[in-house]
């Protein structure tokens, strides 16, 4: 059929032939990626249906029946021309898209017709590869050789799937097809022709065509299409004609599905790459292409293929859908409005290839004989036409939330399962560590108990030689007071009769008693007190004494040493005086004269005499002072329960011992002679004297009378708190102070004087004196001080915003046990009193300690190896954890822990059930421990 579009005799050109010399359209690039659904296919570019023309070469019977007659063909290959002789002196010409001749090798017929497509499809089009020809041209073989004997016979079909099976990437890409035949306008399945009558559904919105009943084959490799090829041929149809002796009398259709997923590369689910890819996860493109490769019947004449019967209904019906198809592309070649898609199956099915969005190849295949030069005509036309066929190819891409939603599910298996991996090896490695310090810490209790007996041995060793010692020196100091004592009273019988016992005698006497009590009490302790098996303790109780106990020795030495020499001198004055006496009797004899001689010597030994009575008197004091100091290391024997300082418990003290058990204490009795014959108010003047000595000596006398409580009272009554507080302010001697600081304590025992001190702005001179001080013993007295005012309920106020709980904080940089002890004992007691405010109601809020920083200290002492100082601290915690408002402080800071060790391990009882109480009644506390699976 010659239209308006073909040509003939050179002078007719076909149009839309600009791109004639190619058969590539222009195509957008595969890699280019559509950002979203809305431009999918937008800009679709126009692709003209493709058309070539293949001659056969002359078969044996053509070479003997042609023989006769002239080629009615010519091909002008390289112009892309066929020329078809209408007779000796005329010929129409027609111009292709390609030109074969009878020997265009199989090869380039694929690579010039069907590769375009399959590469189009490969990118995500629809494509169609078609052959057209009469009957025994050459269709089957140019599309559907298998090339099993000679490779390079392979026909299109099978050089496609290798194409489309050499460029999928097997992991994410998949190829399926349907193999179906039209016979007699029915559509059967080539793959099972048991389904011999599939019908056609259309997609209403797209207009798409599919077949769900026909069997679909997923292709993974070349050999498994091949044998399914030859299944589909085994069940085409064939019958012979006259004109083919294998003609084909059905359309068959290869329809091959390719999906591919496009990746843009940023699918590494890495470790490293994980939480990026997340943050901007989007589903892959999935592009779906479609190929069909078209083997229509053989398009001749009926009368010429001499069907009859049931051949001639076959030959009808093959004519009928190739007629149909050629009206549709006359239609659309002539840019009709109504194109006859419906008018068979063949077209139907072909809707998409023939004005659709396909990219559509066709090749024509004619047969040189000359006998058939009619069909070979109509042939050529056919083609003619169909390159007028615009199509507008549109690529089929979306995103692929299938292959998404698999990865991702794959994704977290592999995380699940890595993640138990992870959790397996956690577990292993907790119980590892568990184990570990289990071993740890009983190889530290072993240690430690080890440690514990050998210094519990060294004590007492250093324990008896010190007593040792000390009996020695005792006896040489006891034997040389005998001495003294016995030549005391040698002088005082001669020198003054009945004037009183020698005061020599009384004080060796209570330099012997100290002394024997000294003893006793450090039996007592040793073996009596539980907190004496503390090495530090124990450490520190043998410095102090082995210090105090040389000096005393030294100071006694050096007094019996004067004594003995004063005595020496009394001697010898009075040998003189009973030389004198001698001659003076004897000048008595002689006159009277010598009488008023004699009375001015009386006189001179009357002063001397008073002179001497002064100096035992100054020597008294020096010797109660003494006394004191010695004390002092002992009150260190009794901070079990002391809260005071200098005298530690009470009934322990030497001093209230020696009271109670002979009712006539010569040091107190020497103390409160002086402190009678001076008169406490002369004593207190003596503590602003200008003479550091005589302030120092003052300033004992008066820290001893402090430590009674019966002069307590007095002292402050005579303005002596306002003096050791004056003495605080003023005087830089360290001794000084130390000494004020602890009368200041004693007094601090009475909740009267209490108030008084902070009256006097007591504390703000005991936070400097903290502050300055060195000495750890004057810190302890400092620090004794405060922690008095600590357990008075009316000054927690007052004694925090003056600076008194941060003086006791700052004093624990002597790590000195004993201040260490003082601090604990006054946090302790100041938490017991806002523990009771805050339960009475008369207080809320963070405890005023934590506020000041005072629980970091706290926790790292709650384990103190010093009993005393850890004892303290426990309490202190027990009362801070009582209420709700700390519990947050105290668990961050780590202070949990301690309480929960307390209730299991403290070694008293009350203590243990005060921490388990104040833990089970907590709800924060217990949320806490159920989340760090403690248990109580
Ligand atoms: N280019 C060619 N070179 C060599 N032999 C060919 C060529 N084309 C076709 N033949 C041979 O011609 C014969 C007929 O070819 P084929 O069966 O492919 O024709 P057909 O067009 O498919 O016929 P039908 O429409 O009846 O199926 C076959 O024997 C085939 O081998």
């Amino acid at each position: 059929m010659a239209t308006g579009g073909g040509y003939r005799n050179g002078s007719h050109k076909a149009p839309n032939l600009r791109n004639s010399s190619s058969f590539k359209s222009k195509l957008p690039p595969s890699n280019v990626r559509r950002s979203s659904p809305a431009t999918l296919g937008g800009g679709a570019p126009s692709g003209r249906v493709r058309v070539a023309v293949r001659l056969r070469p002359q078969n044996a019977e053509e070479l003997e029946a042609d023989a006769d007659f002239a080629d009615c063909i010519e091909l002008q290959p390289e112009l892309k021309r066929l020329k078809l002789r209408k007779n000796n002196w005329d010929s129409d010409t027609y111009e292709f898209d390609e030109v074969f001749t009878e020997f265009a090798s199989q090869k380039r017929v694929y690579e010039v017709v069907a590769k375009p497509v399959v590469e189009s499809v490969l990118d995500g089009y629809n494509g169609t590869v078609m052959a057209y020809g009469q009957t025994g041209t050459g269709k089957t073989y140019t599309l559907g050789r298998l090339g099993d004997e000679d490779t390079s016979a392979r026909g299109i079909m099978v050089r496609s799937m290798e194409d489309l099976l050499a460029k999928i990437s097997p992991e994410t890409d998949s190829i399926s097809l349907s193999y179906l035949q039209i016979y007699m306008e029915t559509i059967q399945d080539l793959l099972n022709p048991v389904n011999d009558n599939i019908s056609i559904v259309e997609d209403q919105k797209t207009g798409d065509v599919s077949l769900p009943g026909a069997t679909v084959m997923e292709i993974r490799d070349q050999q498994s299409f091949i044998e399914l090829l030859r299944v589909g041929e085994d069940h085409r149809f064939a019958a012979n004609t006259k004109l083919n002796t294998e003609s084909s009398r059905s359309h068959a259709l290869l329809m091959v599905h390719v999906k591919r997923s496009i990746s843009d590369g940023d699918n590494d689910f890495s470790p490293e790459n994980r939480s990026l890819l997340i943050a901007n996860l989007r589903p892959p493109m999935l592009r779906k292409g479609k190929l069909i490769v078209v083997d229509l019947a053989g398009s001749e004449r009926i009368h010429k293929s001499g069907s009859e019967g049931h051949m001639l209904e076959e030959a009808k019906s093959i004519n009928l859908s190739l007629s149909a198809l050629g009206k549709c592309i006359n239609a659309l070649a002539e840019n009709s409005s109504h194109v006859p898609v419906r008018d068979s199956k063949l077209t139907r099915l072909l809707k998409d290839s023939f004005g659709g969005t396909s990219r559509t190849s066709l090749i024509v295949t004619i047969g040189p004989s000359p006998r058939h030069r009619g069909e070979t005509a109509s042939t050529i036309l056919f083609g003619q036409r169909a390159m007028k066929v615009e199509n507008m190819l549109k690529i089929k891409e979306e995103f692929d939330y299938k292959s998404l939603s698999k990865r991702l599910e794959m994704e977290i298996d592999k995380l699940i399962a890595e993640n138990e991996r992870q959790q397996k090896v956690y577990e292993n490695e907790t119980e590892r560590i568990r184990l570990e310090a289990q071993k740890r810490v009983a190889e530290a209790e072993r240690n430690y108990v080890e440690v514990l007996e050998e210094e519990k041995m060294k004590c007492q060793m250093h324990y008896m030689e010190s007593i040792k010692m000390l009996e020695e020196r005792w006896a040489v100091n006891q034997q040389k007071q005998n001495i003294n004592g016995e030549r005391s009273f040698l002088i005082q019988k001669e020198w003054d009769k009945g004037k009183g016992k020698a005061q020599g005698e009384e004080n060796c006497l209570c330099i012997c008693a100290l002394v024997s009590e000294m003893k006793s009490v450090y039996l007592q302790h040793l073996f009596c007190a539980p907190e004496i098996q503390s090495r530090s303790f124990l450490n520190s109780f043998f410095d102090i004494n082995t210090a105090a106990s040389t000096e005393e020795v030294a100071e006694l030495k050096s007094f019996l040493q004067n004594e003995s020499r004063l005595r020496k001198t009394a001697e010898e004055e009075i040998q003189n005086l009973k030389s004198q006496l001698l001659k003076f009797s004897e000048v008595e004899l002689m006159g009277d004269t010598g009488v008023s001689s004699f009375q001015q010597v009386l006189e001179e030994e009357s002063r001397q005499k008073k002179k001497l009575e002064e100096e035992v008197r100054l020597l008294r004091s020096q010797l109660a002072q003494l006394s004191i100091e010695a004390n002092q290391p002992r009150g260190s024997l009794n901070r079990g329960n002391s809260a005071n300082p200098l005298l530690g418990l009470n009934s322990l003290s030497p001093l209230n011992h020696l009271r109670t058990r002979d009712g006539s204490d010569g040091e107190r009795a020497s103390i409160t002679n002086l402190h009678e014959q001076v008169g406490l108010q002369k004593i207190l003047s003596l503590l602003e004297s200008d003479d550091a000595s005589v302030r120092i000596h003052a300033v004992k006398v008066v820290a001893n009378l402090a430590a009674e409580e019966a002069n307590q009272e007095k002292i402050v009554e005579a303005g002596g708190l306002t003096s050791l507080l004056m003495l605080l302010r003023s005087y830089e001697d360290e001794t000084v102070r130390r000494i004020a600081a602890g009368a200041i304590a004693n007094l601090a025992m009475n909740e009267a004087n209490q108030e008084l001190i902070m009256a006097q702005a007591g504390i703000s001179l005991l936070a400097i004196t903290a502050t300055d001080a060195e000495d750890s013993q004057t810190l302890r007295m400092v620090a004794g001080a405060i922690a008095n005012l600590c357990g008075n309920d009316k000054l927690q106020t007052r004694l925090r915003s003056e600076g008194g709980i941060k003086a006791l904080l700052g004093m624990v940089r002597c790590r000195h046990p004993d201040v260490l002890s003082q601090v604990a004992r006054g946090i302790a007691n100041f938490a017991k009193c806002e523990s009771r405010a805050s339960t009475q109601g008369t207080r809320a809020g963070r405890s005023l300690l934590i506020e000041d920083g005072a629980l970091p200290w706290i926790v790292q002492n709650a384990n103190n190896e010093v009993s005393l100082i850890r004892r303290h601290v426990e309490l202190a915690l027990c009362h801070l954890a009582q209420h709700e408002v700390n519990a947050k402080d105290m668990i961050s800071g780590g202070a949990l822990w301690e309480l929960v060790r307390i209730s299991r391990d403290c070694s008293r009882e009350d203590i243990r059930a005060l921490a388990r109480r104040t833990l089970t009644s907590s709800s924060i506390f217990q949320s806490e421990m159920r989340r760090l699976r403690i248990e109580v």
